[in-house]
Formats: structure tokens, sequence, C-alpha cells
């Protein structure tokens, strides 16, 4: 059994909440950022939300979004985390943590090289998640992260098969995986499951 938690990110539809029930990640994320595909609505988002097993915290992901569009979100009680994924300083990352307190903050770094990584060492933030784009389905160089001296959350190009092996080398504190549990450009019920179990096992 391995304790690396796993967050099954960007559902866009109804049924991608009874999937992600089925399953019971530890996390759910929903993207709000207009120029990707899995971009969705503050109204759908609550209408997930209220789908979704209690037990399983939502992440918000935003990218270089105001203040007041990621405030929204957290006081209608529609996400717990908030994922930063562009190019947030750490006075943005501490400004939002004195609005709101009781709400934990992970921001992304594109991992490209060795000084990517000295960034995401200094980051403000409660987690990093080192990953290589924007949900672009494709793995990063993990050789760059064998010496990363903080708890992370490896993201980018995951999927059910990769996970043992990314479990054995990093033992992450969790795992973001969203295109590899799609199947034609949507959330795939048993790719969903096989990626929990994978990482449930270790
Ligand atoms: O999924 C998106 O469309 C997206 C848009 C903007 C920022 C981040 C996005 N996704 C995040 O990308 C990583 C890895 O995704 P993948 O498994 O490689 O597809 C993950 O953190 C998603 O939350």
């Amino acid at each position: 059994m391995s304790d690396t938690k796993i967050k099954i990110c960007g559902l866009f539809r109804l049924c991608d909440a009874e999937y992600v029930n089925c399953a019971m990640p530890d996390y759910a994320g929903f993207v709000f950022y207009p120029q990707s595909r899995r971009n969705i609505s503050l109204k759908l988002a609550l209408e997930l939300r209220k789908a979704l097993h209690p037990a399983i915290a939502t992440v918000g992901v935003f990218v270089n979004a105001s203040y007041t569009e990621i405030v929204e979100l957290c006081c209608q009680n529609i996400i717990n985390v908030v994922q930063l994924h562009g190019s947030e300083s750490n006075e943005f990352i501490s400004g939002l943590r004195c609005i709101l307190p009781e709400n934990k903050i992970w921001k992304a770094y594109r991992i490209r090289s060795a000084k990517d990584l000295e960034v995401a060492k200094t980051s403000a933030a409660d987690m990093v998640l080192l990953d290589n784009g924007h949900g672009s389905g494709k793995r990063f160089d993990w050789s760059l992260i064998m010496d990363f001296c903080r708890p992370f959350i490896l993201a980018g190009g995951l999927t059910p098969e990769n996970i043992p092996d990314a479990i054995k080398q990093f033992n992450p504190y969790a795992l973001d995986i969203s295109s590899g549990v799609e199947s034609d450009g949507v959330k795939d019920k048993t790719k969903i499951y096989a990626a929990v179990a994978a990482a449930r096992r270790g």
C-alpha cells in the first residue's frame, strides 16, 4: 500500500463526478482557464461539487487569475485547494494566503532545467507541483528531480501504467493526472479506476 495521494483533474461533465465517486481519489480538479478545453463555469463547478462524494477534496486550477476570481470559488465552498498554474509570484501567493487562510495553495512549476527546480525550491506555496505544461499529457525529464529536496506533487503525462514507477522512484506527496485518464478527449471510467488503484497499490 502506498500513501501517495492521487488527484483526477479536469472534470467537465456530470458523469465525470460519477466515475470519480466510483474510484474515490483523494482530490478532484476543476480547470478555470478559458483557453483550456477543460474550462468549466462556476455553475457547472457547483453542480460537480454537489455530485462528488464529500470525502473527495476539490482543487481549482487557475492560470494568472485575479484574487477576485479565486476567492469567489473558495467562498462558495466549491474548491478546497487553489492550484496556481501560471506565472504567479511568491508575493501573489503570500497575499492570497492572507485572504484565504483556510485553503491550501499549490503552485505548479514547469520543469525544463535545474534552474526551474531552484525556483520551485523557494516557493511560498504549501505544496509545489512539478509539471511539463498545461495538461499537455506529456512527461518532463524525471531525471532532473532525483535530488529534489521538498515534498511535491508529480504531474504531466502520468498514466495508470507509469504510476507504479513514479511512486517507486519518488514517493511523491501526490500524483496529478488528467490526459492519462481520458479517451477521445473525455474522462474514461476504466482508466480513472485503474489510475486510482495503481496509486493505492504503489
Ligand atoms: O488540463 C488543463 O487543461 C490545464 C489547463 C491549464 C493549466 C493546467 C491544466 N492541467 C493540469 O496539467 C497537469 C498535467 O496534466 P496531464 O495529466 O499531463 O494532462 C495537471 O496538473 C492538470 O491539473
